[in-house]
């Protein structure tokens, strides 16, 4: 089996960032860049990080419309992203314009309901039903749009691989069951995430956090 881990790098400073990742690099199977990561430090960081020789997910969470998230993602064409993320609520337009303008080596998934919120906070932001729901919800617009997956909790990806049988499917809010949730709402453990149908697996302070990161990835692997 491949390694499904991707060590989630959301530090500011990178230095700190690329020593985190060479001390993992034996022990996960990509690295994930975020908007505090690119907004820090561009494309100069990335091709930094990419030297280290691991897959690169961008994590950009474009959301706007059509016409500059596709400009967005042919600003970001250079770097070959093995994955980029867009947000599902931008539209089945956004989407299908987002995917078009990706090179052909990108996975362009959509976030659904993030792993933070549960279905009080829904509720609190006007949705309606769910969080599950909504997930299958924007997993099917999505499908429909040409995207190649979706990020959602390992809550609803054993539903969501159910009615999409090839998706790539992003995991976050994993955590081993000796950690704590934090700010994540809909946790699950590495293995019932991947057990449920996830293609990847995005972890951040579980391990970046350890006292010894590279450790915590290796004894992450061994339960999957
Ligand atoms: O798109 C994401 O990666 C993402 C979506 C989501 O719904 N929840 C979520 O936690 N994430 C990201 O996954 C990572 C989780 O980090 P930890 O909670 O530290 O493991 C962070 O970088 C989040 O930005």
């Amino acid at each position: 089996m491949s390694n499904p881990i991707y060590l989630a790098v959301d530090l500011p400073d990178l230095a700190r960032a690329t020593a985190l990742v060479q001390s993992v690099r034996a022990h996960v199977g990509g690295v994930k860049l975020g908007l505090e990561f690119f907004c820090a430090h561009g494309h100069h960081g990335v091709h930094e990080i990419a030297k280290l020789g691991l897959p690169i997910f961008l994590d950009l969470k474009l959301h706007d419309i059509p016409n500059t998230v596709a400009a967005a993602m042919q600003a970001i064409h250079v770097l070959e992203p093995a994955i980029v993320t867009v947000h599902a609520a931008g539209g089945r337009a956004m989407m299908e314009d987002a995917k078009a303008a990706a090179g052909a080596n990108t996975k362009v998934v959509a976030v659904t309901m993030l792993t933070s919120l549960d279905d009080d906070d829904m509720g609190q932001i006007g949705m309606a039903g769910s969080a599950h729901d909504s997930v299958l919800r924007l997993a099917e617009l999505a499908h429909q749009a040409g995207l190649d997956g979706i990020v959602c909790s390992g809550q609803e990806v054993g539903a969501v691989r159910h009615q999409w049988r090839d998706g790539f499917f992003v995991v976050p809010g994993v955590r081993p069951a000796s950690a704590t949730a934090g700010d994540q709402k809909r946790a699950v453990t590495p293995r019932q995430a991947r057990d449920a149908g996830a293609s990847v697996l995005v972890i951040g302070r579980p391990i970046a956090r350890a006292a010894e990161p590279d450790n915590a990835a290796r004894e992450i692997m061994a339960t999957l």
